[in-house]
């Protein structure tokens, strides 16, 4: 039966020459690619505080839970810079303005833990006030020395990015049968990380190998990560794929048109199961019913061990002009009468009973994902350099 590929006419394959998230070799700009104006208009933004790092994370300016990492980490970076130009010599208002940043950051968005990871592995640097031990680093001397510290894992996390979703990429093509056809919902791509992608780097490094795989695009309303964003890596990419409203995934997944469906995460609790884009846990539903494999895609950065089962994972809900209006948009052009009222989870967690296996950098997890999740995730923090 043919793929979601026959009918595809996806760009000839060029690659896209952008960048994602990047801070300035001076440490003072977060350059974001505005992925609110794809896939018609390439468009770059560029941020000077953590306060305006943290509203084009809340906006969806950069979204993706390794991206909205990376670009966190960035935003306490040069937040940490600021801070130490202003008071250079005052430690106290330094950490206060530290301090302010990193809430602001951690308060953008409540559901990708990569946010709250890359804080947190930043503030280990700091040295406590009192200078006691812990910090991961030698005692810094001056808040410019706290800064640089800061400014050079944030680097390093964007670094490490790129090299943890190839491994993932590899592990997870290994699982996937000749000629897969796989159905992908929302975006994991370059554009959901530093670069390649978790799910969508699966898919990358599949095709790389295997010319006949092809993907199935879940549109993913209401914010159409897949219609905008991956339809659009994958033309740029020359890989087949063949867009379809969310609820055709059953339709597929029924006719025996999929082989495999791939997915990122947000946040993996202990016992797997996972918080991922709005839609997800009916692909999953559908996939079991159906006995196809259901794999999530997901860095070790995303797995929070301290959070026991989904239960704990807070939910997005983001405004109804989302649903009303395509894309957000405001104007008159609402496809609901006003006032109407609306549900708007931005995510839904899927039971680790519906997940066939958890791809990790350091590793596929499989159920019980209690036990096989702690070695991967230790594994990958002691690759941490400090
Ligand atoms: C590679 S993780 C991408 C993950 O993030 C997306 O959510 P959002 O676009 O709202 O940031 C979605 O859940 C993806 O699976």
């Amino acid at each position: 039966m043919a793929g979601p590929g026959a009918a595809t006419a996806a760009a000839a394959g060029g690659t896209l020459d952008y960048e994602t998230v990047a801070l300035s070799d001076d440490g003072k700009t977060v350059t974001l690619l505005d992925q609110r104006q794809l896939p018609h208009t390439v468009t770059y933004v560029h941020l000077t505080t953590a306060v305006a790092v943290a509203d084009a994370i809340r906006s969806m300016v950069v979204r993706g839970a390794p991206a909205i990492g990376a670009t966190a980490a960035y935003g306490l970076a040069i937040g940490a810079t600021a801070a130490a130009a202003g008071h250079p010599s005052d430690d106290a208002a330094f950490r206060d303005d530290l301090a302010a940043a990193a809430s602001v950051l951690r308060a953008s968005r409540p559901t990708a833990v990569n946010l709250e990871w890359a804080l947190d592995r930043l503030l280990r640097l700091v040295t406590p006030a009192d200078g006691g031990g812990g910090g991961g680093g030698a005692k810094q001397s001056s808040p410019a020395a706290v800064a640089a510290a800061l400014t050079a894992d944030a680097r390093a996390i964007a670094r490490e990015d790129v090299d943890i979703n190839r491994r993932m990429g590899a592990l997870g093509a290994a699982l996937l049968p000749p000629a897969a056809r796989i159905l992908h919902h929302c975006n994991t791509g370059a554009l959901a990380t530093v670069g390649h992608g978790t799910a969508l780097g699966v898919i990358r490094s599949a095709y790389a190998a295997d010319p006949g795989v092809s993907v199935w695009v879940n549109e993913t309303r209401p914010r159409l990560q897949g219609a905008r964003l991956t339809a659009w890596e994958l033309a740029a990419a020359g890989i087949p794929h063949t867009l379809a409203v969310d609820s055709a995934a059953a339709v597929l997944l029924r006719d025996g048109r999929v082989d495999a469906v791939t997915v990122g995460a947000d946040r993996v609790a202990a016992n797997g199961d996972t918080a991922n884009k709005i839609g997800t846990l009916a692909v999953a539903i559908s996939a079991g019913h159906y006995n196809v494999p259901f794999y999530v895609v997901a860095p070790a950065s995303t797995v929070d061990l301290a959070c026991a089962t989904g239960a704990g994972i807070p939910v997005e809900e983001r405004g109804a002009e989302e649903v009303t209006h395509p894309c957000g948009g405001g104007g008159t052009d609402g496809v609901a009468p006003p006032g109407t009222r609306v549900f708007n989870p931005a995510f839904d967690v899927t039971s680790a009973s519906l997940i066939t296996a958890i791809v990790t950098e350091e590793g596929v997890a499989r159920p019980p994902f209690s036990e096989s999740l702690p070695p991967l995730v230790a594994a990958a923090a002691a690759k941490v350099q400090r």
